[in-house]
């Protein structure tokens, strides 16, 4: 990696020569897609957007692994759409659609890269055809939607496979006409149980087809499926910073750790919160339901309203969550992700104890098409809180990568239980930390007094205690039975009513008990000074930066790494074949 001034326009590249940053125009990008762009205040293209368009518009297979939210998925959309207008353009029939096709694991990422698919087209104002498809449709459903036939289909592998077996899409015709194929999030596709899907399409795959593999990671995955489906690749990758792998986690992303006892938890995250210490919006992360809602209750009683969000949701409830709490209508999602457990279970000896799982998940109606951590475009969110260790590494970056997106600083905090030390230790080693920690990425929380802690032990445990299992039972089931009744209604009423936000507000409470007013708010008398002051110099940050703090706040905080520029640039990716 070049060792430069992040503030220098001019970088080296890995050969030493100077590279300068390019602008969209000088990409070569046509000017309607341009203006969709500015559209959405998108200025400059971010570093593997500047480094993969060209590749991508000159035809290359290329493999792009980019640390989260560095803005891959416009690295292959724009290139895409560019081809896509000029050959509607110069020849309107001469390709039989789909001419592109674009793979992801989940539900969730469908319908992100559909929805950003869909508005750049829009704003472009151009014909092209733009399809969906997950899950187990119908045939009826398949064939709706690849009548048109599209130009561009947003699938899983499982799906396309259902619709090539149908005989709704023909071979005979992704044959003839796909031009390029996209695999997003490449190393989780095999994870989720693609591999014999992906396989058996390769067969379908024309030699000529561009592909490209998108992945924040790599893995054995990746390579194999590199090998599968690509010709002479250009790789496009991060540099290794000596043995570490700083890159990996935006450097727009400060990160904390609290270390506490399991049965503490709820105590410093109420402390956290109440006490207004991060930034909102906040997103937790816990690494069971019942414990996302062990915690919603909890958090209800002191008047904090959060939403739940997981697999076992209907779909259309969740991505209906996601939408509204990217509409800002509610400021706390408590997500519960199962796919970092999937990850973590694949190694061969694994494999087997997965597949249990993968039935006995499909026995209680979890959705194995679900992710939300991966790839999922969370908008705005400042504060990923890990109220449970994640229990990989790699889980750590993907559910960390959730704020700092693009070019907005965010923090997170890790609330560590003693249990949970030697997958802290392993998530600070993979970070680039060594054994003496004279390098440290993740920072002790410097907001919170013991004192402050201590104020609110009496009134949290009292709390904690009421929240018992039982609660937590029936409000697990009576939030599904919500949803499930909602999830219909809704998809009856977005279709008329698409523009209607009131319905998306799922941070309902689910106490049977209304939340007592004296713990609403925390009286003066038991906020530790130290920790007062901490909680004003955040709610002035706030202030100063506007509600969702879009362009960075906590600059103040010691520990923090925040890289002033935001990305670095393009020539911090260097390319191989
Ligand atoms: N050039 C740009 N300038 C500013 N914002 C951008 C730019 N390109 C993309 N973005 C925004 O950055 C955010 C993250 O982009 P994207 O979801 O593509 O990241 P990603 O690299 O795919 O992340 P992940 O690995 O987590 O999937 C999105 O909200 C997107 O709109």
């Amino acid at each position: 990696m070049s060792n430069v001034d992040e503030n220098d326009l001019h970088e080296e590249n890995q050969e030493g020569e100077e590279v300068q940053e390019l602008s969209f125009e000088e990409l070569g990008l046509d000017p309607r897609l341009i203006r969709a762009l500015t559209k959405k205040n998108i200025e400059k293209p971010t570093p593997i957007q500047q480094t993969g368009i060209p590749l991508i518009l000159e035809g290359k297979d290329v493999v792009a692994r980019a640390k989260t939210g560095s803005g891959k998925t416009f690295a292959y959309l724009l290139p895409l759409l560019q081809k896509l207008l000029s050959d509607n353009n110069t020849s309107p029939s001469k390709a039989l659609p789909p001419t592109a096709m674009i793979l992801v694991p989940s539900r969730e990422l469908c319908q992100q890269v559909y929805s950003e698919v869909l508005s750049l087209i829009e704003l472009c104002r151009v014909q092209l055809k733009v399809v969906q498809l997950t899950g187990e449709p119908s045939f009826s459903e398949m064939a709706t939607a690849l009548s048109g036939p599209p130009h561009i289909f947003v699938s899983t592998p499982a799906c396309v496979q259902r619709c090539l077996s149908s005989g709704v899409l023909q071979a005979k015709s992704v044959h003839d006409s796909l031009s390029i194929l996209i695999l997003d999030e490449a190393d989780l596709l095999f994870t989720y149980g693609y591999e014999k899907n992906l396989k058996d399409l390769k067969t379908h795959i024309p030699k000529k087809c561009q592909c490209l593999l998108m992945s924040a990671t790599s893995s054995d995955d990746v390579e194999s499926l590199k090998k599968l489906y690509l010709h002479n690749p250009y790789i496009l990758t991060l540099p290794e910073v000596g043995d570490g792998k700083d890159e990996i986690v935006p450097k727009n992303v400060q990160q904390f750790w609290i270390q506490c006892s399991y049965r503490d938890k709820l105590l410093y995250i109420l402390a956290i919160l109440k006490l207004d210490l991060v930034q909102k919006k906040v997103l937790i992360f816990t690494n069971t339901i019942d414990t996302s809602f062990r915690l919603k209750l909890y958090l209800e009683q002191f008047g904090i309203k959060s939403a739940v969000l997981n697999a076992e949701l209907p779909v259309n409830s969740r991505l209906h969550i996601l939408e509204g709490f990217n509409a800002g209508l509610f400021d706390y999602l408590i997500a519960t992700d199962d796919s970092d457990s999937k990850e973590k279970d694949q190694t061969d000896e694994n494999k087997q104890i997965v597949k249990k799982k993968f039935k006995k998940n499909k026995k209680r109606k979890v959705d194995l098409e679900f992710g939300v951590v991966r790839g999922i475009d969370f908008k705005n969110v400042h504060t990923v809180i890990n109220f449970d260790m994640p229990t990989t590494a790699a889980g750590y970056v993907h559910r960390i990568g959730r704020t700092g997106r693009a070019y907005n600083t965010g923090q997170s905090v890790s609330i560590v239980s003693p249990e949970e030390m030697e997958i802290f230790e392993e998530i600070r080693l993979f970070l680039g930390e060594n054994e003496d920690k004279d390098l440290t990425y993740i920072a002790p929380f410097p907001l919170l007094e013991k004192n402050a802690v201590e104020f609110l032990r009496y009134r949290a445990e009292d709390v904690a205690r009421s929240v018992t299992k039982i609660a937590v039972k029936e409000a697990r089931a009576q939030d599904l039975r919500n949803e499930i009744l909602n999830s219909e209604k809704l998809k009856a009423h977005f279709q008329e009513n698409p523009r209607d936000l009131d319905l998306l507000k799922h941070d309902k409470l689910l106490s049977k008990k209304p939340p007592a007013p004296h713990l609403r708010d925390v009286p003066e008398y038991l906020v530790d000074p130290t920790t007062l002051q901490a909680s004003k110099f955040v709610k002035l940050t706030r202030a100063a930066f506007g509600r969702n703090n879009n362009n960075g706040s906590s600059r103040g905080f010691k520990g923090g790494r925040v890289n002033k520029k935001g990305w670095r640039s393009s020539q911090d990716f260097f390319f191989t074949r």
